[in-house]
């Protein structure tokens, strides 16, 4: 058994999986395996996907986000949840980016999470087309992004490769062979400047406390910081983890978590204001948090994939199998079903 004490998050050097011996690729797989079953979260250096690629994608986001609302408006995301794709805003009309008066203020207390997103999926997923802006609007947004989805694509498949050897599955192909038609999400967050009072006073966060869904995560964040993860695992307690320029941040999701018959954990995360003096910019007396700016890459199973407990994740002693198998498909919708209940 692996101790729940708190732990930080490790650096894994995935260079010595993508180009390593197979001994590499295998001590490689293992570090990725513990770090999973201990904080459910890992970041990975020289994970492949080239420094100037993110940066390009972070400078495509903001100039998404500095446009009109209306223009964003635009590619609007869908009510309801069933087709995730396109803008979101931030529910109200316009908010001001420096002056916080009272209504102000009383307006982003009322927000739940105060952010703006734009989601886009793989090209070939019809059940979820994407919606994009008028191309003149914003012109070489969408081919970075189709670009950019495939850079990220490439490396969940790596991930998955090495999440097979650490468990010694007869085919290392095989999650990897379950997330053939990628349908993946990737989302373009923006978090605008606030109060730091009214996150660090009223406990409110830019991004409440949640685990993802899918099978796995990939997080590139700015410098701003403000994550943290629960550690020990429901512990409530929360740890900070602050970018590391190079890396990304990879994590658990709830079906992966299941898959794993919970030797990987889907760990509860938040973003919150950062550390004071960190990121912030004092106007009129007031602390205003810098925006922050991420990209959450989510990846999931193909829907007829059969979810029941891998090979080395039970035995048939003290650890049997603890969820009934279900698909991807099903498992979708009975979280669906529990959110709308
Ligand atoms: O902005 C972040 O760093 C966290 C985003 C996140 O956890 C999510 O979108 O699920
Ligand atoms: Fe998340």
């Amino acid at each position: 058994m692996v101790q729940l004490t708190q732990q930080k998050v490790p650096v894994v050097d995935f260079g010595q999986f993508l180009n390593g011996s197979r001994e590499e690729k295998q001590k490689i797989a293992s570090k990725i395996d513990v770090a999973f079953r201990k904080v459910g979260f890992v970041y990975l250096s020289n994970h492949g996907v080239p420094q100037e690629r993110v940066d390009e994608c972070f400078e495509w986001s903001k100039k998404f986000f500095d446009l009109p609302t209306e223009t964003k408006n635009l590619a609007p995301h869908p009510p309801g949840g069933a087709h995730h794709r396109g803008y979101s805003g931030l529910g109200v009309e316009k908010v001001s980016q420096n002056i916080f008066d009272e209504a102000e203020l009383n307006k982003l207390r009322s927000i739940p999470d105060y952010k703006e997103s734009f989601e886009s999926g793989n090209v070939n997923d019809e059940s979820q087309p994407n919606i994009w802006l008028p191309e003149d609007v914003l012109h070489g947004f969408r081919r970075y992004m189709e670009s950019f989805f495939k850079d990220c694509e490439g490396l969940v498949h790596e991930i998955l490769k090495a999440l097979a050897i650490s468990l010694e599955l007869d085919d290392e192909e095989q999650l990897s062979g379950t997330h053939k038609q990628s349908l993946f999400q990737l989302r373009l967050l923006h978090y605008p400047p606030v109060p730091a009072s009214l996150l660090r006073r009223e406990e409110k966060s830019r991004i409440s406390a949640h685990s993802d869904f899918g099978t796995l995560t990939l997080l590139f964040q700015d410098p701003t910081g403000g994550l943290e993860v629960e550690s020990p695992p429901t512990s409530q307690n929360f740890i900070p983890v602050p970018p590391i320029p190079g890396t990304v941040l990879v994590n658990i999701g709830d079906l992966m978590e299941r898959w794993s018959n919970g030797r990987w954990r889907s760990t509860v995360h938040r973003v919150v204001a950062p550390p004071a003096d960190a990121s912030k910019s004092v106007e009129e007396g007031e602390e205003i948090l810098k925006p922050r700016y991420s990209i959450p890459f989510f990846a999931t199973a193909d829907p007829e994939t059969v979810i029941e407990a891998l090979k080395g994740t039970w035995d048939g002693e003290g650890n049997p199998k603890k969820f009934e198998k279900i698909t991807a498909w099903g498992y979708v919708q009975m979280r669906m079903a529990a959110l709308y209940s």
